[in-house]
């Protein structure tokens, strides 16, 4: 079956419950602060929208363990998210996911995983090395550029451990952990989650758009170059009339483009 193949196909309905800790140890492992009290204490909790992600990983997961493409090698590309309302504090949610479209990139083929829940639509587009060529439409091409001059560029740190505690999450791949794991996917040591960094930057931004960062809207990013644990990522942030663009980088080196994202 050739990559082009699964375009379309349901990859099932899922229902997931979480508890208030879980929502909890999200915050911290993404940057939340110990004073952050509606982040991190059970007597105030708002849960961040984007653990949703974790909650939802399944559904990319599942479109891998059916053989779509080679889980040693695909990274997480880019990814989206629209909150329709607030996740519970606890509970549980239901999803449904399919495969949205395929695109051949010749050498590579993306994925574009969709989730639709009450609380939110989401896409993930894995890059799978090694799965284009055939014959398929290319697809969208690098993200818009931010229109806005950056206003600020934050400086967010990464902790040494952060890829080792986000993945008790939900992430499981070996590749952020396991040193043997990540050199199959081409990268020198571990890295982080994608989403732990999209995650993580979320803050500054939210901060410099006088917004909480539980009142998430909509998120878009690509995931343009690996994260190490313990780098610390420059986030350039252009406020927008409706949205605000974002960009990061790690020294001259890329690793978040075409990012964009509002609140309530
Ligand atoms: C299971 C894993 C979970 C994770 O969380 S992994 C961690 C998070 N992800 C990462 O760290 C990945 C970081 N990104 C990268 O390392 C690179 O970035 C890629 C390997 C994904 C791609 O790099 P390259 O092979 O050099 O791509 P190109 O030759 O510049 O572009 C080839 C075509 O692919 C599109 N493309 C490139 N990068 C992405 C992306 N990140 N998401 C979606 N599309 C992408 C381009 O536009 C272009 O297509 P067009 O020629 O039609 O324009």
């Amino acid at each position: 079956m050739n990559a082009g193949e699964w375009a379309g196909r349901s990859l099932g309905e899922r229902t997931v419950d979480y508890a208030e800790r879980d929502a909890i140890l999200y915050a911290l492992a993404v940057g939340a602060k110990a004073a952050q009290l509606d982040l991190v204490f059970e007597e105030r909790l708002r849960v961040l929208p984007t653990f949703a992600l974790t909650l939802a990983q399944w559904a990319p997961d599942a479109l891998g363990s059916a053989g779509a493409f080679d889980t040693r090698t695909a990274v997480h590309g880019a990814q989206r998210l629209e909150v329709l309302r607030p996740l519970p504090r606890s509970g549980e949610l239901a999803m449904k996911a399919r495969v949205r479209d395929v695109w051949d990139k010749g050498s590579a083929a993306i994925f574009d995983v969709e989730v639709e829940s009450d609380c939110f639509v989401a896409a993930w587009s894995i890059y799978a090395p090694g799965a284009g060529g055939f014959g398929g439409d290319r697809g969208p091409s690098a993200p818009r550029r931010a229109s806005e001059p950056a206003r600020v560029t934050v400086n967010v740190p990464t902790g040494e451990n952060q890829a080792a505690l986000y993945r008790l999450l939900g992430d499981r791949h070996h590749m952020h952990v396991d040193p043997v794991a990540a050199r199959a996917a081409g990268q020198p040591r571990p890295f982080l989650h994608g989403l732990c960094t999209l995650a993580a930057v979320l803050f500054p931004i939210a901060a410099g758009a006088g917004a909480h960062p539980a009142d998430l809207r909509r998120l878009t990013g690509r995931f343009a170059g690996p994260v190490f644990p313990g780098d610390v990522v420059a986030v350039a942030i252009h406020p927008g009339e409706a949205a605000t663009g974002f960009e990061a980088s790690i020294g001259d080196r890329p690793v978040l483009t075409g990012g964009e994202v509002s609140f309530q």
